[in-house]
């Protein structure tokens, strides 16, 4: 094997395996939902990311890791310009979005978020019946037919693979759901105003290994319809869930490609020494 050997927890999971489902891939050949140029960002003085050249691929799933600190979600909170927030915050360099720089000045900030959805680390559903949760951000956007909203509740419920554990309790709090479900409900609310594409930042991070799993296999689902982007410290979900691998050291992006490439043969030296728990 020219590549590296795999660590110990992961070859407790059968890359193979894993990866029957997907087609070998190259970033090249695909369509792109989004292009990063020449992206710099700093926090006050500090470089955060540091000259960032990748291409997202449209409806699949493409995976950031590497160590703490390293400018992950930095990178993921670009894309609908959710560092804009952060006071001291600056960015340089172009992230083109179906072919419009996104730091353009006429951006309009709403519908550009309205088009990139995020679901965070903890899931966070607004203190309302679950119906509400799902039908939010449609009311937003102006839709006020009934039969429209619950066409779309139960349609991006059961995307999120949810619809047969609430159908009959939707006006039920979504309070009163578990984690896993609440974390569902959130990924339900995002895709229900049909955004191109959804950001995920450590989405199962605070999840069991049940709703997990359950959130994985929504994510390839998900990525038939929506490009998915998605932040995680596990490498096992990454190879679970991605098509395309990013791993970034210090700001900067040090390899990109294809996820079983990645892992199996990586091409640099820090990216083999991450995936073989030479540090974190
Ligand atoms: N709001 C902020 N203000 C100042 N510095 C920040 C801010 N957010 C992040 N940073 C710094 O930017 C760098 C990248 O942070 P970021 O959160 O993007 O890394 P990460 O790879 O997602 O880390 P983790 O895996 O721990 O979540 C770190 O040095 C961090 O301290």
């Amino acid at each position: 094997m020219t590549g590296v050997q795999p660590t110990s927890s992961l070859r407790a999971m059968d890359i193979d395996a894993l990866s029957a489902s997907r087609q070998p891939s190259r970033i090249e050949d695909d369509v792109h939902a989004i292009t990063v140029e020449n992206l710099n960002l700093f926090y006050g003085p500090k470089q955060a990311l540091k000259n960032i050249n990748m291409k997202i691929a449209k409806k699949k799933a493409t995976a950031f890791i590497g160590p703490s600190g390293c400018g992950k979600s930095t990178l993921l909170r670009c894309f609908n310009r959710m560092n804009d927030l952060v006071d001291g915050c600056r960015v340089e360099g172009h992230l083109n979005l179906e072919g419009k720089n996104i730091y353009d000045k006429d951006v309009d900030i709403s519908a550009l978020r309205r088009n990139v959805g995020m679901v965070f680390q903890k899931p966070n559903p607004f203190p309302k019946s679950i119906y509400e949760n799902v039908a939010y951000g449609m009311r937003l956007a102006g839709v006020t037919k009934k039969r429209e909203l619950d066409e779309t509740v139960e349609w991006a419920l059961k995307g999120a693979a949810l619809w047969e554990e609430v159908k009959d309790r939707l006006d039920d709090s979504a309070l009163g759901l578990s984690g896993g479900q609440q974390q569902r409900l959130v990924i339900a609310r995002a895709v229900a105003i049909k955004p191109q594409v959804l950001l995920m930042d450590e989405p199962c991070s605070a999840l069991d290994p049940i709703s997990t799993l359950k959130v994985e296999e929504l994510i390839n689902e998900l990525k038939k319809e929506f490009t998915i982007v998605i932040v995680t410290h596990n490498m096992q979900q990454a190879a679970r869930v991605s098509d395309y691998t990013a791993f970034m050291y210090v700001g900067d992006l040090i390899e990109f490609g294809n996820t079983d490439k990645l892992f199996t043969k990586p091409s640099m030296k820090q990216t083999e020494d991450y995936i073989t728990g030479k540090y974190g």
